[in-house]
């Protein structure tokens, strides 16, 4: 008889991605991707993260970030609330880690929306974990969108297209690339990459 490993049970090569993170530079669209998802299929669980950024019109707390202080986000660092956590353009951004954790245990498809430093950190802590990058179609299309929404000031939206450079070079990293031409269809390819549809 074959022995199996003691304390672990053999995972079968078909095993749905339990964890999968996306990530993409700013203004890609990875929102826009994930609201579509979540109305065709609500129990997709998306990780909402804590942020010292402060809201933009129309954000809510509990709902797209957990809006905090400089001081509680401290405290969640020190307190080992954070499963991962990094500093993207002059904020700080990092995932819950009970809920997450309560998610998987539960057998559900999580998703973490999070920056590159975030889904390398994930890759060493979690390393059966899927990811993800969406890439735009283009750099132009890119600085259009990011500049179109007109959430960022000038020398915000600087910042993150500095940012979107070493993003953009760190492609071959995650496992896969969807390309965000049409909204539908990479909702529809993340979907099928996390075993839900
Ligand atoms: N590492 C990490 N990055 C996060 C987290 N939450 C959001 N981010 C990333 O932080 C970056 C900035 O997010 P945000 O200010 O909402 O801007 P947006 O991506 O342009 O909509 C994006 O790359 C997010 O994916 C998190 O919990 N951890
Ligand atoms: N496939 C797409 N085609 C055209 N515009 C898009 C597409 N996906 C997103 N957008 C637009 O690009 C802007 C940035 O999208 P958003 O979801 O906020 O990006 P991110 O969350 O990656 O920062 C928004 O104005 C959004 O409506």
């Amino acid at each position: 008889m074959a022995a199996s490993p003691r304390g672990s049970s053999p995972v079968p090569p078909d095993a749905r991605p339990r964890l999968t993170v996306l990530s993409g530079p700013s203004g890609v669209g990875k929102s826009t991707v994930v609201a579509h998802m979540r109305k065709v299929h609500p129990e997709v669980w998306l990780s909402v993260s804590a942020t010292t950024r402060k809201p933009r019109p129309g954000e809510r707390h509990g709902v797209h970030y957990f809006f905090v202080d400089d001081e509680e986000f401290d405290k969640l660092v020190a307190n080992g609330e954070l499963l991962e956590w990094a500093e993207f353009a002059g904020n700080r951004y990092g995932t819950p880690r009970r809920a997450v954790l309560d998610r998987l245990e539960a057998g559900e498809p999580v998703l973490l929306e999070i920056d590159l430093q975030g889904a390398r950190l994930v890759r060493e802590s979690m390393p059966e974990a899927l990811l993800v990058f969406l890439a735009p179609p283009s750099w132009d299309e890119l600085v259009r969108r990011l500049t179109g929404r007109g959430t960022e000031a000038p020398e915000v939206i600087e910042r993150r297209l500095a940012a979107a450079k070493i993003e953009l070079a760190a492609e071959a990293e995650f496992d896969t690339t969807l390309v965000n031409t049409s909204v539908e269809d990479v909702a529809r390819e993340l979907l099928a990459l996390m075993k839900v549809a």
